[in-house]
């Protein structure tokens, strides 16, 4: 792909691990739920393998961690609400942006570019957070993981998009940091960026084969 945006109407941006490094707040809250239930906090670095998927999954694969077998389904309700009253309590203590975000998306929303979020968090916490880091404005669209019956990979919420905003799949883009993220955009028709500093269960993000890897979100503009 010579210019990732040449032709380009749409961009659809995945959200943990890709405009925001949100692991801290996400892994505190999960620490906090598992001695909730009684069991070990798991700490940063394994959360930051397990994200990517939602927030069910995420507990599911804390609670097998730490008990050395699949959790019961009891105990795993209990441990995500636990999760999700912790993660809404601290949403934002200390997730960050990372650099040049804001800037690439006040350039691609002054080209007048239709920016989206696709995430697989629960919808409750999108805008929460987008509204403390002062990235809400730029969004025509934000889709959580509990939103549409389908999450990424499968290709629902960026059809969703494509079909909403009446565009194109081939002139739309994907951006994000997991093979969920890539996946997703090719089922959908969708062209594909990577970044490869964020959360892809501690894969190199190439081996989806991305359209584009770019080190940063600058190098999109
Ligand atoms: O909450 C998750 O599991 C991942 O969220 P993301 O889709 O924004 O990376
Ligand atoms: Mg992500």
């Amino acid at each position: 792909m010579g210019d990732a945006l040449e032709g380009v109407l749409l961009v659809a941006f995945d959200l943990d691990g890709t405009l925001i490094d949100s692991v801290p707040d996400l892994a505190a809250a999960v620490d906090a739920a598992l001695i909730d239930v009684e069991l070990a906090p798991a700490g940063e670095a394994r959360v930051r393998d397990w994200v990517g998927n939602g927030a069910w999954v995420l507990l599911e694969r804390a609670l097998t961690d730490a008990l050395g077998e699949a959790p019961s389904e009891v105990l795993l309700k209990t441990a995500h609400e636990r999760f999700l009253e912790h993660y809404h309590r601290r949403p934002c203590d200390r997730t960050r942006l990372y650099p040049g975000v804001t800037e690439t998306l006040k350039r691609l929303f002054g080209r007048g570019l239709i920016l989206c979020l696709v995430t697989n968090k629960p919808e409750a916490f999108i805008h929460p957070i987008l509204e403390h880091l002062g990235i809400d404005g730029f969004f025509s669209a934000c889709l959580g993981g509990d939103t549409l019956p389908r999450r990424k990979p499968d290709p629902m919420p960026l059809r969703h998009l494509s079909q909403q905003f009446d565009v194109c799949p081939s002139y739309c883009l994907m951006v994000g940091d997991s093979r969920h993220d890539v996946a997703a955009g090719k089922a959908a028709g969708f062209r594909t960026v990577a970044v490869p500093y964020g959360y892809n269960h501690g894969e190199p993000i190439s081996l989806s084969e991305p359209d584009l890897v770019v080190e940063s979100l600058e190098q999109l503009v």
